[in-house]
């Protein structure tokens, strides 16, 4: 394990160990005061970083990059890379966020900022590790409650809403709410062009204090939490499919009780190509659907299916041209809400029972994330899914 964690690092430090960028939550410097760093100071700092004794994370090693490649080379001046080339994305994110501070600048806050991690290794931080803090709350959900349905909202467009760590934790309390709200369905839906992306593929860039098993462990633990949600989930559940699903909220879709889809919708779980094995429970649900053959021709080789195509499998309920699929699709949950509550969830208790004793699945699910992590030495690299 402190191979696979030691590669990982490898892979951020590369190149990395040196640069400055313009940080204002650092409180880093920006204009041009009289005493900036001299290129003495900021060699002398550049030999520090390659000593302190605690990793200071791949939060502050993005830092010291960008800071270093500004000092040494002024404003970003490549091309953007790929998204393909996710690790190098980053650091020219981070880089080109700097904008045009001066090489003075950056060499000065490269110099304060090695200057802060030095004294912080000698002493202990009060602080928690960047890694380890508690998100900010996020608008990238958004949940209502109007005509007796209860309305989950994927709200991360920009990012074909991608579900972030804060975004799972923000789903489970909110189905956690709804199971016991007035209301009498409950809908997870998209905002824009996308349903969902899947996993977002930067929540396993922050390697934790514990590296990369603590990592695996606690993603296990989240995602089990999640999915569990979906399975006792007491009310109608519903998925209003927006547009394109990829990876884990194509696999939970086994757990609704009704999806809708836009005809615009693909759905496409790349798990091989990532490295990864299929969660949500669809090793279970997708044969059980779809029959063994279409399940691993899905789960196995990534085949995306066309909205009709996961109709005719039984994935989908129901797809509806895209230019009347929100209110089609509204006016029919509006009529199904106006049911009496309390014999629906008794209904659907009676259909789902049967199928929790299979929830061994999930903890087997779970082993093989770790699993795979490792055996994949925890790959970051991501195939574009189209
Ligand atoms: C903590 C608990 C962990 C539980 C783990 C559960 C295991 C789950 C596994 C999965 O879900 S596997 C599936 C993961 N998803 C993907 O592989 C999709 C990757 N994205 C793409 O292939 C493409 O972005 C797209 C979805 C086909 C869309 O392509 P398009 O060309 O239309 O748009 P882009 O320019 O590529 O994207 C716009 C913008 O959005 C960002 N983005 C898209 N998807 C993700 C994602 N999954 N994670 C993070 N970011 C994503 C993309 O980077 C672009 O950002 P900018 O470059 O504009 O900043």
């Amino acid at each position: 394990m402190a191979g696979l964690a030691g590669r990982f690092a490898r892979r951020w430090c590369s190149g990395l160990l040196g640069s400055p960028l313009q940080v204002p939550a650092l409180g880093l410097h920006v204009g041009g005061p009289a005493m900036l760093a001299s290129q003495k100071d900021f060699n002398n700092a550049v030999s520090q970083v390659k000593l302190l004794k605690e990793d200071p994370g791949n939060e502050v090693k993005l830092k010291l990059y960008a800071l270093y490649k500004q000092a040494t080379e002024g404003p970003c001046n490549v091309p953007k890379p790929g998204m393909l080339d996710f690790i190098n994305k980053t650091k020219w994110d981070a880089w080109n966020a700097l904008g045009s501070l001066s090489k003075e600048a950056a060499r000065q806050n490269y110099v304060d900022l090695v200057s802060r991690l030095s004294a912080s290794s000698e002493s202990p931080s009060p602080e928690a590790p960047a890694a380890d803090r508690k998100q900010p709350e996020s608008d990238s959900l958004v949940v209502t409650s109007e005509d007796g349905i209860t309305t989950i909202r994927l709200n991360r467009p920009a990012k074909k809403n991608a579900l972030t760590t804060q975004m799972y934790h923000d789903i489970i309390a909110a189905l956690q709410a709804a199971s016991k709200d007035e209301s009498a369905i409950t809908v997870l839906t998209g905002s824009g062009d996308y349903y969902c992306s899947g996993n977002d593929l930067t929540n396993f860039t922050h390697l934790p204090a514990g590296g990369l098993e603590e990592m695996a462990r606690s993603a296990a633990a989240l995602l089990r939490d999640f999915v569990n949600c979906f399975i006792d989930f007491p009310k109608p559940l519903v998925a209003v499919v927006n547009g394109p699903a990829v990876g884990i909220s194509v696999t939970i879709l086994g757990l609704f009780d009704v999806v809708y889809a836009t005809d615009r919708a693909s759905f496409h779980t790349p798990f091989s190509h990532l490295g990864q094995s299929p969660e949500g429970c669809s090793s279970y649900t997708f044969p059980k659907i779809m029959g063994s053959s279409k399940a691993a021709e899905m789960l196995l080789f990534g085949k995306k299916l066309t909205a009709q195509e996961a109709c005719a499998q039984g994935l989908v309920t129901e797809v509806f041209p895209d230019g009347t699929f929100q209110k089609e699709v509204w006016a029919r949950l509006k009529a199904y809400s106006k049911l009496p509550p309390n014999a629906m969830r008794i209904s659907k208790q009676i259909i789902r029972n049967r199928e929790k004793e299979k929830r061994s699945d999930l903890t087997f699910v779970c082993q093989k994330i770790m699993m795979a992590m490792k055996a994949e030495g925890f790959r970051l690299n991501w195939t574009k899914t189209e």
